[in-house]
């Protein structure tokens, strides 16, 4: 034999669904749209190695069982959501082990409509998207990682960035003043949930953290006179952990998205670099690319 399986996944992706509450007494109505990626490990190898069927929990079958899911449960928050529809994988059929659940939630956000909250209208501001990857495995417990991606935010001035390496490769110079811009991809794991009933105990903590991460990011991007990209994510980290004690690890991952000065003093002297600069060219690429994982100090072993 020449060769072997060595990892193995299935399932469905991209499987829209959009769930409407509606509020009987008050009339109010919320919308919940997703984009759910399902995928399953297990015992799983003949289907690929011995075109054996027998195995294999149909990809359509699995799309099918999300809607169902959706209607018979709640479908916020995400993190309650996605392990729902894990656990309803390993628990139906003895032979799949691990389910991975990737729910990404868009922005439908009420619509105020003279000055008030509208009760069945809504707007989507912005592709920033509310996202959870929950993965599900038998014997060991459901692990989440909860995630803000494609909030895209710029600030004109507060940024500055010098004392950078300097040697024959360099050409950047140093500023005191520039224009910050990224999208912020922010990433807060969880510790290990043993099961369903762990994640359900308080299912508010989701939201809050997810609330908590998403202004602390924003506030000190706003607020911080960033010395660079590196150290105004790691301050964003290091508060997401001080504040929600359940989180273990937080991940940002943040382009810098250049808009460069333009000289324009070759036309009639007119001056547009340092202070005098107002016109600026958005870069589309190259853009740095700056990550880092910040994690609790590991307390040592007595
Ligand atoms: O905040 C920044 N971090 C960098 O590492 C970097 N590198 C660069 O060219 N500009 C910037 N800005």
């Amino acid at each position: 034999m020449a060769s072997k399986l060595g990892a193995a996944r299935y399932g469905k992706d991209n499987v829209r669904v959009c769930k409407v509450h509606r509020d009987e007494k008050t009339g109010v109505q919320t919308v919940t749209e997703m984009t759910v990626c399902c995928l399953l490990e297990g015992d799983i190898d003949v289907s690929y190695t011995k075109a054996d069927n027998s195995v294999v929990v149909a990809t359509d079958s699995i799309k099918n069982t999300i809607f169902i899911l959706a209607k018979q449960n709640p479908v916020t928050p995400p993190e309650l959501f996605g392990s729902i529809i894990g656990t309803h994988f390993i628990e139906k059929y003895k032979h799949i082990h691990v389910a991975h659940v990737n729910i990404i939630t868009h922005r439908w956000t009420r619509l105020a409509v003279d000055g008030k909250p509208h009760p069945h209208s809504f707007l989507r501001d912005g592709a920033e998207t509310r996202n959870v990857q929950v993965d599900v495995t038998e014997g060991k417990g459901i692990e989440i990682a909860s995630s803000i991606s494609g909030l895209h935010v710029l600030k004109s001035t507060g940024s500055e960035f010098w004392g950078f390496v300097r040697d024959e490769y360099t050409t950047l110079p140093e500023v005191w003043d520039r224009i910050l811009s990224t999208e912020v991809d922010a990433t807060w794991k969880w510790k290990l949930f043993s099961s369903l009933s762990e994640v359900k105990v308080d299912t508010a903590r989701f939201d809050h953290a997810w609330s908590a991460a998403r202004k602390i990011t924003l506030d000190f991007f706003a607020k911080e006179n960033s010395a660079s990209v590196q150290a105004v994510m790691y301050n964003m980290a290091e508060k997401i952990l001080e504040v929600v004690p359940q989180v273990e690890s937080v991940d940002y991952a943040l382009p810098n998205k250049h808009y460069f000065e333009v000289d324009l003093k070759w036309h009639k002297g007119l001056k547009n670099t340092g202070k005098d600069a107002e016109v600026y060219a958005p870069q589309s690429g190259p853009n740095g690319l700056i990550k880092c994982t910040v994690t609790r100090p590991t307390t040592a072993k007595l």
